[in-house]
């Protein structure tokens, strides 16, 4: 390689060091590198020419190693551990032949080590940069395949569907099997997954001396770990984090076993997967005792303490019951809510409700879907919202829940800040934290609320972990007893909701609903959809629900036998306007609109 390119170059085009990567390119990837560094574990995008270099070359850590590199360094590159691989020796040769630096095979001269798989057994010093070469850089990408929902989690730190894959890999095995890839928490901040890296290297991540720089080249992504940034596993309280490793075994060339290791033949003999270090091992040339000191070995697997139930459990995290102020009897309530989906806001309104027949705005052409909608439900009543399909019943839930933006009014949780904060002045990952803890929704379609891929049990686990839960046996416990409390037979717990009937899959969403105890609850059309034999099981379930809790819940429903079944008293909506409140049984027995009469009469045939 390097004699192909010194007769290809000129002595001037020498002297420039000219690469594969023109200055431009690098800067480019100097200023995303150091924003990498500034943001440890956050994912910086790069824009850069194509390589031209074959895939599996790792373009994502040559283009970082080209960016950061100086005619001073050098450079070491190991490929699966090994200098003399085909790969590891020809990138080696290109780098030093194009930017002038030295290449090394010994760890300690290294500058930069380039690598792909492993970081080195030789512990790495301050001033010394690894780069790692990575093929999938998004950790939540097994977990979630839409881009905007995956940045989305990384800016609110949501990371319960990472927690949920580990919930569902145990429950599975019975122990973590994912190896390269396991997530990490980096600096307390971001999830990254350490793709390219055996778990065994994973601990020397943590608080390292050296500079870490993963490189991303088809994505086009550097993220970095600094010196001395807190690098964590994700792992369960009472699950510990393990290394990969093979009972007795050592190395059949130098007779190491706190190394890691890798199958020689097929003779069932194992041997370093970092050649240098095996090397220099048989060479007398390596500190072994500081090696073995720090060798993840205290992180070996223990199989009898795997998946065993702890003694005691631990806490479980939760917020207390707020209680509610001198006079105040509300859980939520909510003042002035209005709607308009189209041009004008509170000009749209005149000409539109249900004495104009019609939400369309004259003036502006707009729906008025909801206006001047005001009520609020105590701590164990629970409110019904009627009305015909089109009455702006979902409208007004989805501007309760945050999915709709409302127009004017408040809305107070009297678990948030004692009902001062209005949550429409809140910004969205406000909103949707509450609907963790605060404010549980039950949706028409099971698969809204429900991961239908995940088990019934881990669909409880990615609520309860979003509330901070950590203990894998307090979440198996508490969706066991969720589980059974709706009725889905315990049989089922570790089964993907998509292979459950329709009543079934709606049981578990009232379930995860209920995990985390909400205060206030939201009711979509809960029974819209099932057979009405299945859905009079659910009511029925519900309403035990309800009066055994001191939840405060709203049931949005076009049928007055699923309002009647639930609640204590009623607003009818019609045309975006509540056109009668009362008691439930009053309104159903007496009802004085004669649009509530009409749902009535329907409701009785
Ligand atoms: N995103 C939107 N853009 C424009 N108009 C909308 C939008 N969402 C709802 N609307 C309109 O607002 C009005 C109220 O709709 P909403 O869905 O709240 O009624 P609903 O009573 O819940 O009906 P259903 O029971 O069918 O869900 C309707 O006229 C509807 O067409």
């Amino acid at each position: 390689m390097t004699s192909t390119l010194d007769t290809l170059l000129t002595e001037r085009e020498k002297d420039l060091h000219l690469g594969i990567l023109d200055e431009g390119a690098k800067r480019e990837i100097r200023r995303a590198t150091l924003t990498a560094v500034c943001v440890p574990g956050y994912q910086v995008p790069f824009g850069s020419r194509e390589m031209p270099v074959a895939r599996g070359w790792g373009s994502g850590g040559l283009q970082v190693t080209l960016g950061v590199i100086g005619a001073d360094d050098t450079v070491k590159v190991i490929d699966q551990g090994d200098d003399a691989g085909v790969n590891a020796t020809n990138l080696r040769r290109m780098i030093a032949a194009t930017t002038g630096c030295a290449g090394t095979a010994d760890t300690r001269e290294a500058t930069i080590v380039q690598t792909r798989h492993r970081v080195p057994e030789e512990r790495l010093r301050e001033g010394q940069v690894l780069v790692l070469q990575v093929p999938v850089p998004e950790p939540l990408r097994g977990v979630e395949k839409s881009v905007v929902e995956c940045a989305r989690m990384h800016a609110e730190g949501d990371y319960s569907a990472m927690w949920v894959s580990l919930y569902e890999d145990l429950v599975r095995n019975g122990m973590i099997t994912r190896t390269t890839g396991y997530p990490v928490l980096v600096g307390g901040r971001y999830v990254l997954a350490t793709t390219p890296i055996p778990r065994w290297d994973v601990p020397r991540l943590h608080e390292s001396e050296h500079l870490s720089l993963f490189g991303a080249g088809r994505e086009k992504r550097i993220y970095a770990i600094p010196p001395h940034t807190d690098v964590r596993p994700l792992t369960f309280d009472d699950v510990p984090f393990e290394v990969e490793h093979a009972p007795g075994a050592r190395c059949v060339l130098c007779g190491s076993d706190d190394v890691f290791l890798v199958e020689a033949g097929t003779t069932g003999a194992y041997a370093c997967s970092d050649t240098e270090w095996c090397a220099r091992v048989r060479e007398g040339d390596a500190d072994t005792e500081a090696h073995h000191a720090r060798a993840p070995l205290h992180l070996l697997p223990d199989p009898s303490a795997r998946l065993r139930a702890p003694a005691t459990t631990t806490a479980r995290p939760g917020r207390p019951r707020p209680v509610l102020p001198e006079g105040q009897d509300w859980a939520l309530r909510v003042d002035g809510l209005g709607k308009v989906f189209g041009p004008g806001a509170a000009d749209a309104v005149p000409g539109t409700g249900p004495e104009h027949g019609t939400a369309i705005s004259p003036a502006t052409g707009a729906i008025v879907a909801a206006w001047d909608v005001s009520f609020d439900v105590a701590p164990g009543e629970a409110l019904g919202v009627i009305g015909e399909s089109g009455s702006g019943k979902s409208t007004v839930l989805g501007c309760v829940i945050g999915d709709e933006q409302a127009t004017t009014g408040a809305v107070r949780l009297a678990a948030l800040d004692e009902g001062r904060t209005d949550l429409l002045t809140l910004p969205g990952d406000a909103r949707r934290r509450l609907r963790v803890d605060s404010m549980a929704v039950v949706h028409q379609n099971p698969a809204a609320g429900l991961d239908l891929r995940v088990t019934a049990g881990g669909n409880i686990a990615e609520r309860l972990t979003a509330a901070g839960w950590r203990s894998y046996h307090d979440i198996r416990r508490r969706a066991a007893e969720l589980l059974d409390r709706v009725e889905v037979p315990l049989t089922r717990m570790d089964d993907p909701v998509r292979t459950f009937s329709g009543g079934m899959r709606q049981r578990v969403q009232i379930a995860k609903a209920l995990a985390t105890e909400p205060p206030v609850l939201l009711l979509d059309e809960p029974t819209t959809g099932l057979d009405a034999s299945v859905a009079a099981g659910v009511l029925d379930l519900l309403r035990g629900l309800l009066a055994e809790r001191d939840i405060a819940a709203v049931v949005v429903s076009h049928d007055f036998a699923v309002i009647e079944a639930l609640t204590d008293r009623t607003l009818v909506m019609q045309l975006g306007r509540v056109v009668e409140r009362g008691l439930t049984d009053q309104l159903f027995h007496d009802p004085h609109h004669p649009y509530t009469q009409r749902l009535v009469a329907a409701a009785r045939r």
